[in-house]
C-alpha cells in the first residue's frame, strides 16, 4: 500500500505522458510555496484520466470497499463521516503505473524545490455514489502524522456545477472561511499540505470518481532530533 519510490521507469502507453510536466510541477511548487495548496484544471493527460476512470467505473462489484476513518487499529467504517468506497492503486495496469510514475516525479521535484522530505506515496481510487459525502476533516493530525502532502485527481467526464460534489478547502486560521470550492472535473488536480487544510466533499447527484493520495515523510525519522555528536 505504501510504496517507497524506487524507480521512475515509464512502463506506460505514450499517450499517458505529460506534455509539459516541468511547467505543471513548477506551477504546483509555486502555489504550495505561496498558499499551501494548488488547484490545476486539466493537469492530467486526457487518455490517462479516462483510462483510470474506466478502471474504477467498471471494477467488479465488491472490489471497492467502504472507506474507514481513524488511525491504525482504531480504523472503523463510519458512514456518518464518509460514504465513499475505495480501491488502493498498486500498479495493476499501465494507467496505474503511469499515475504512480507521475507521483514519483512529483515527489522528487517537490522535494528538490521545497525540501518537503517526501518519502513514500500511497493512493486509492474513490467512488462517491449519488448522495455520498466526506464531512470536514484533516488528512493528518498535526504533530503526530507523517502524511505531509495530499493529492486529489478527478476522473469525471462532463461535470457541471449542478451536479454538486465540490471539494471545499477551508482556511487553516478561520475554519469557517472557504478558501476554494473545486469542481471534480476530469483531469484536474488538487495538492495541499495535509496537516493544514480542513476540507470536505459535498454530496453529488451523480457518481463521482477520483483518486486520493498522500505523500508521507519517513515515520522512523519524523519528530526525532539529530543524534548528539
Ligand atoms: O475527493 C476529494 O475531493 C477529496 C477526498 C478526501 O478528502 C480524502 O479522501 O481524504
Ligand atoms: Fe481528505
Amino acid at each position: 500500500m505504501e510504496l517507497p519510490i524506487v524507480c521512475e521507469a515509464d512502463f506506460s502507453d505514450p499517450s499517458y505522458s505529460f506534455v509539459d510536466l516541468d511547467v505543471l510541477i513548477d506551477r504546483i511548487a509555486g502555489d504550495l510555496r505561496a498558499h499551501g495548496f494548488s488547484h490545476v484544471p486539466a493537469a492530467l493527460p486526457e487518455p490517462l484520466w479516462q483510462a483510470l476512470h474506466a478502471e474504477v467505473a467498471t471494477a467488479p462489484a465488491g472490489q471497492l470497499k467502504a472507506a474507514s476513518v481513524g488511525r491504525f487499529n482504531a480504523r472503523v467504517a463510519n458512514s456518518e463521516v464518509r460514504r465513499d468506497a475505495i480501491l488502493w492503486i498498486e500498479g495493476a495496469s499501465d494507467a496505474q503505473r503511469a499515475w504512480m510514475a507521475f507521483a514519483s516525479r512529483l515527489q522528487v521535484e517537490l522535494n528538490r524545490r521545497l525540501l518537503l522530505g517526501l518519502f513514500s506515496f500511497e493512493s486509492h481510487f474513490a467512488h462517491y455514489a449519488p448522495g455520498a459525502f466526506y464531512k470536514r476533516h484533516l488528512d493528518a493530525f498535526r504533530g503526530q502524522a507523517n502524511r505531509r502532502l495530499s493529492v486529489v485527481a478527478y476522473l469525471n467526464e462532463a461535470w457541471s456545477p449542478e451536479d454538486g460534489g465540490r471539494l471545499v478547502l477551508y482556511d487553516p486560521e478561520h475554519d469557517e472561511t472557504a478558501l476554494a470550492e473545486i469542481q471534480p472535473e476530469g483531469g484536474s488536480l488538487v495538492v495541499f499540505l495535509s496537516e493544514e487544510f480542513p476540507h470536505e466533499v459535498l454530496s453529488a447527484s451523480k457518481d463521482r470518481f477520483s483518486i486520493a493520495g498522500w505523500f508521507r515523510v519517513n515515520s522512523s525519522n519524523s519528530g526525532r532530533v539529530d543524534p548528539p555528536r
